[in-house]
């Protein structure tokens, strides 16, 4: 609660400064924080004024009694108490509810909110602690919550700051790490967020003497009637992110789009992926527009024990128990709910706890795709925002899977590629959203593949 309170001062003052803060703390230790917030502003030379509801919380009364001692003000909270205060000079800190908001809203809350919301819209803008009050941690809806500008959460990214219509109560969302026990980001339902400079630390660095063979060897496994185009986005992807020699392998005959791109027909794909004569690539990437028989195909290509991503047709439930700790599943949410049996809105409604029950299920790497997309692994979630809402047009996954690959083939673990690669993907999105908008199509973002990279080498001075 003291990190907690702390952080949330340093960023008012930041992202406010000259304003009086007025913060209204609810009975729980979401209200805790806000009078040692208060505390701090003080402390810091900012005028703040507590209004309050009664709290039998041991910590949140203990705080309240510190902030008494230090010489801070603390009124009763009512909706008539909070209009009276509020204008366009000051800054509102919403500690009203946090992750302990166990719905319905009660109406006396619900009366706060609503003045909160109208002081708002009256010039205060308004900083929440933790959560906008109202919103489930967990879930992406929006009822009466509040509307932040800022929200400063603790610890790590709960799935209602980044999805649906509950994102978008929080404005900016800073996160403040707190000191925590090990393993507490991996029980709770929060997920971390690397930055650019983070990612752009592991990307693959090539020697001057580098060849077409050393530089990946990506193979990729689809195709079928009417989904020809798949395979070939994945090769581009894998193209444009670097890997030095990339095969297409499929079960109908692909045009050849790319000249660059090795492309190989079989009559028989079955035969020719269980056939034990063949040298092997460094990564596989498969399931693209690859039509019935792909959980088949899979399971051949998964004994081969290679880095493998598994994409779209390939996002079978009876390949659970067939993986290994190199794949690399990429379901959006509509194969999500496939591997998961259940429907697609259990998992837009918990993106997080979906990714986590995913990677249960399946090991290895899970991204769950979206707009912010998930990545899950034995380490905990992370989450990638960014991306573009142009990127909500068919093929831009199939990239995104040649992309995966071809950095698992210059040398990242599953893990380290889900994270860059989304990054990168989303990036490239963002790039060529610039020239395309909506009309952005799979092939803009590949191309735009190289500048992203570039972007997350330069956030890395050290590369
Ligand atoms: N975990 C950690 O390590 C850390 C946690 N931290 C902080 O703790 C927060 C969680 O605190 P928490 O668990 O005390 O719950 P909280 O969000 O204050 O809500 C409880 C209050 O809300 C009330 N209330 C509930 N439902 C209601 C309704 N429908 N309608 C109206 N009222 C309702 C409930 O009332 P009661 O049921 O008791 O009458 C009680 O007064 C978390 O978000 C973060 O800010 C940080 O300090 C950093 C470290
Ligand atoms: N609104 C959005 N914002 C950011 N990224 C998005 C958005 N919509 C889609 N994407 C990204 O585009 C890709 C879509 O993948 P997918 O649905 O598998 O496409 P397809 O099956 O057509 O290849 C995912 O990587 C996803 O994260």
């Amino acid at each position: 609660m003291e990190e907690a309170g702390r952080a949330a001062a340093d960023e008012l003052t930041r992202a406010f400064p000259g304003r009086a803060a007025l913060l209204l703390a609810g009975g729980g230790a979401n209200g805790g924080d806000a009078f040692v917030a208060a505390r701090h502003l003080l402390a810091l030379g900012a005028p703040a004024t507590v209004l309050a509801l009664p709290s039998r919380h041991p910590l949140t009364r203990a705080n309240r009694r510190r902030w008494r001692a230090v010489g801070g003000q603390t009124v009763a909270l009512t909706p008539a108490a909070l209009s009276r205060r509020a204008d366009a000079s000051t800054v509102l800190v919403d500690g009203l509810l946090g992750t302990g908001f166990q719905p319905p809203l009660r109406p006396a809350l619900a009366g706060v909110i609503a003045a909160l919301n109208a002081a708002r819209a009256l010039g205060s803008p308004v900083l929440s602690l933790d959560l906008p009050s109202g919103l489930e941690a967990e879930l992406a809806g929006a009822d009466q919550s509040v509307q932040a500008d800022v929200t400063v959460t603790f610890s790590g990214l709960k799935p209602a700051l980044l999805f649906g219509p509950a994102a978008a109560r929080a404005g900016r969302v800073v996160v403040a790490p707190l000191r925590l026990p090990p393993g507490w980001a991996l029980a709770e339902a929060v997920a971390t967020q690397p930055g650019d400079a983070e990612l752009g630390a592991v990307l693959p660095v090539r020697g001057a003497d580098a060849h077409k063979g050393t530089a990946g060897r990506v193979w990729i496994v689809g195709g079928h009637p009417g989904t020809a185009g798949a395979p070939l986005l994945a090769g581009l992807g894998a193209l444009r992110a670097g890997a030095g020699l990339v095969t297409v392998h499929s079960g109908t005959e692909l045009p050849l789009l790319y000249p660059e791109l090795m492309v190989r027909h079989h009559a028989n794909l079955g035969a020719f992926l269980a056939a034990e004569d063949h040298a092997r690539p460094d990564a596989v990437a498969l399931g693209m527009g690859l039509g019935p028989g792909a959980a088949g195909h899979a399971r051949r290509v998964l004994a081969w024990g290679l880095p493998t991503v598994l994409d779209a047709d390939a996002l079978q439930p009876e390949l659970a128990g067939h993986g290994h700790a190199g794949c690399l599943w990429t379901p959006h949410p509509g194969e999500a709910a496939r591997l998961l049996g259940v429907g697609t809105p259990d998992i837009t409604r918990e993106p997080l706890a979906a990714a986590r029950a995913l990677q249960t299920r399946l090991g290895g790497v899970v991204i769950l795709k979206g707009g912010p997309s998930v990545v899950a692994d034995d380490q905990g979630l992370s989450v990638s925002r960014g991306g573009h809402p142009g990127m909500a047009s068919g093929g831009m996954g199939d990239t995104l899977s040649g992309l995966l690959a071809a950095l698992l083939a210059q040398g990242l673990g599953p893990g380290e590629a889900a994270r860059v690669g989304v990054r990168l993907h989303a990036r490239a999105g963002e790039r060529a959203a610039r020239v395309f908008g909506y009309g952005l199509g799979a092939t803009d973002v590949a191309h735009e593949l190289g500048g992203a990279w570039a972007d997350l080498r330069v956030a890395h001075p050290g590369n």
